[in-house]
């Protein structure tokens, strides 16, 4: 529930989760007196607002604050942006890259906006397949270009600390609209994000 005030959330929701987590650690066999431990439950505490802070964001309005005019409709890619999630099944970590590109239709966006909603959708409890649809979607409706795409390649620690325990496997999902729904123009997307330009 996203909370009016920022502070006052961040000081009620960190107090509530450390009281929590005291239980948990004790639960899991721990002295959460001991001296190394004692401020764990609030450093943890911390750590997982951090990691869930964007439910208290809003990546239109991100987007929004820098959209302007501009005759430009070839591809803008930003590509390897770094990212890192929770899986909402097992709150571990998956974390990886996305290559975001889209094709203007009058209005260009601020370049730092892109990699700043993949942190506001990736710092949630999440499935890869629903974080890039949210990024998809996000640009698609606010920015309203001739097309977007959406690549993200992501480990996922559940599959890699527990359970099945694959080290190299990399999960890759897709999402393409508008003019990237071509064959020609999604490969030119491919193409250049797999290509060593730098
Ligand atoms: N599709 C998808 N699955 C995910 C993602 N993150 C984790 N999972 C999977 O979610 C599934 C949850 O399956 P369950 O059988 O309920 O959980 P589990 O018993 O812990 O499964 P194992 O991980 O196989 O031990 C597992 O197959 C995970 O690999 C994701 O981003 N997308
Ligand atoms: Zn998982």
């Amino acid at each position: 529930m996203p909370y009016k005030n920022f502070e006052e959330y961040n000081i009620k929701v960190t107090d509530e989760v450390k009281e929590k987590f005291s239980d948990i650690i004790t639960e899991l066999g721990e002295d959460v007196t001991r001296e190394g431990i004692a401020k764990t439950p609030e450093r943890a505490a911390k750590a997982m607002l951090f990691l869930t802070q964007g439910y208290q964001q809003n990546a239109e309005e991100i987007l929004k604050s820098a959209m302007f005019k501009e005759d430009y409709d070839d591809m803008v890619i930003v590509k390897d942006i770094e990212l890192y999630s929770l899986c909402e099944h097992h709150m571990l970590p998956f974390f990886g890259k996305a290559h975001i590109a889209y094709i203007p239709d009058g209005y260009i966006v601020g370049l730092s906006k892109i990699p700043r909603i993949v942190d506001v959708f990736a710092r949630r409890m999440q499935v890869q397949e629903r974080l890039t649809h949210d990024i998809l979607e996000c640009i698609n409706k606010t920015l309203k270009p001739k097309g977007v795409a959406v690549v993200i390649e992501a480990a996922h620690m559940c599959m890699m600390m527990r359970g099945v325990q694959k080290q190299n496997s990399v999960t890759t999902t897709s999402g393409f609209r508008g003019q990237f729904e071509k064959n020609e123009t999604r490969s030119e997307f491919l193409r250049l994000i797999t290509a060593d330009l730098a």
